[in-house]
């Protein structure tokens, strides 16, 4: 048995050889970039105008109209004292441009341009560099691509981007008991629902997995399940049969095909059974199978290695203190992840705590951290994990 810190280390000391690739842009969303980017240009990369309007001369309050610019224009005008040119968005600012007047201050008669109010020099100008400098850093290697992201790194003109490969993830559900949803369900069968929220926990953060398989309590289905399964995982991830019982033939079953355990039992609550393992570069998750202590321990356990594997900067779900809404008592000598709600800028601990109740967890968004033996008083600062 281990303590939540020691496994915690256990983890992040493993040695993981890092695959990069080259991804398009529009394929990049949830990918961590294996190299600094940098501006390759100033950007904007020309002075432009941020109204539709008039391009001015010199500080006045009438100019003469001398042409048109607009968005994608390759003219080049020179402006003299008392010159304007008609603007549009985006298109770039004449030389000598003092400021651009939006339309709606304007009257216009012929080519005369008359302003309601005085210009400020630079207004409306988005000015060459101002968002960012050609070489400047943009992403630091390890970043994680959002929407933004992608959208910024298209603005500089950016196609493949070179990315850390995305772990191949493969579960296993164990159980005799276990019946897919929607079949009609017999006497002491309950319907199969870790694989469903573990896919989706991987899907949540960005992580596929590449297939699913439910064997049943049968040790040398087991073990050739595993063995099939590891064979195109780098992170295999197991549900349920990890305990002690007469028919948890998990643990063997990895150790019969060569993986090496690295810690099982962490002393905790809900996920006392979780085992980890190594098979060279490929890594093992038992979940214990209790749909409660399966989830809790993804996110505490699994999540920060999947980001390790990704060259991601993150470590896992965001933390947060809030203040608790009431009393509340850890009797148990284990340290609890309890399932809590986080509302109004205070954490609640929901009742329904038990390892096989996941309805507190999916009323729930976070997980709250509560040391053994430990009391807290309304409003005392509670850690929390977000889940959602
Ligand atoms: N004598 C002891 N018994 C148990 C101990 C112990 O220390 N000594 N630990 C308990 C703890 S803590 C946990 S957690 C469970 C974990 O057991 P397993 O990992 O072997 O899980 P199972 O026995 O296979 O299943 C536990 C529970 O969860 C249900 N289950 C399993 N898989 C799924 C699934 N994919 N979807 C939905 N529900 C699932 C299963 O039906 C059981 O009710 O062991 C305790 N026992
Ligand atoms: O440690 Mo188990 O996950 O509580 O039921």
């Amino acid at each position: 048995m281990v303590t939540i810190e020691e496994a915690h280390k256990i983890i992040k000391d493993q040695k993981v050889k890092l695959k990069t690739e080259t991804r398009k842009l529009e394929n990049c969303l949830d990918f961590s970039i294996s190299e600094d980017i940098t501006a390759p240009f100033d950007m904007p990369s020309f002075d432009n105008s941020a109204m539709d309007g008039y391009a001015l001369c010199g500080i006045s309050q009438e100019y003469i109209i001398i042409g048109e610019v607009a968005a994608g224009d390759k003219k080049d005008f020179k402006l003299k004292s008392g010159d304007a040119v008609r603007i549009f968005t985006g298109a770039k600012v004449p030389k000598n441009t003092t400021a651009v007047m939006m339309q709606e201050k304007t009257s216009v008669v012929g080519k005369k341009l008359t302003l309601q109010q005085m210009p400020k020099e630079g207004q409306s100008i988005r000015r060459k560099g101002e968002e960012l400098r050609k070489g400047q850093l943009v992403f630091e290697k390890g970043t994680t691509i959002t929407p933004a992201g992608i959208g910024l790194i298209g603005s500089l003109g950016i196609q493949n981007i070179e990315v850390y490969k995305k772990p191949l993830i493969n579960l296993i559900t164990t159980g005799n008991e276990l019946i897919e949803p929607g079949k009609p369900k017999a006497e002491g069968q309950i319907y199969e629902s870790n694989s469903y929220a573990l896919a989706l926990a991987c899907e949540q953060f960005g992580f596929k997995y590449g297939n699913k398989k439910q064997i049943d309590d049968d040790f040398e289905a087991i073990k050739s399940g595993i063995k099939k399964s590891l064979e195109t995982s780098d992170v295999l991830i197991l549900s349920g049969g990890i305990s002690v019982g007469d028919y948890d033939y998990v643990k063997q079953a990895l150790e019969e095909n060569g993986v090496v355990e690295q810690f099982y039992k962490v002393f905790q609550k809900p996920g006392k059974p979780l085992y980890f393992g190594r098979k060279e570069n490929k890594f093992v998750f038992a979940l214990p199978g209790n749909p409660a202590s399966s989830l809790s321990c993804f996110y505490v356990y699994v999540l920060p290695f999947l980001y390790r594997l990704n060259g991601s900067a993150k470590n896992g779900l965001q933390r947060f203190s809030f203040p608790i809404s009431h009393d509340f008592k850890n009797k148990a000598d284990r340290p609890l992840f309890l399932k809590a709600k986080i509302s109004n800028n205070e954490v609640e601990i929901l009742d329904g705590q038990g390892s096989s109740m996941i309805l507190s967890m999916a009323h729930g968004n976070a997980l709250a951290f509560i040391e053994a033996e430990t009391s807290y008083n309304k409003g005392e600062k509670l850690e929390c994990l977000l889940i959602s």
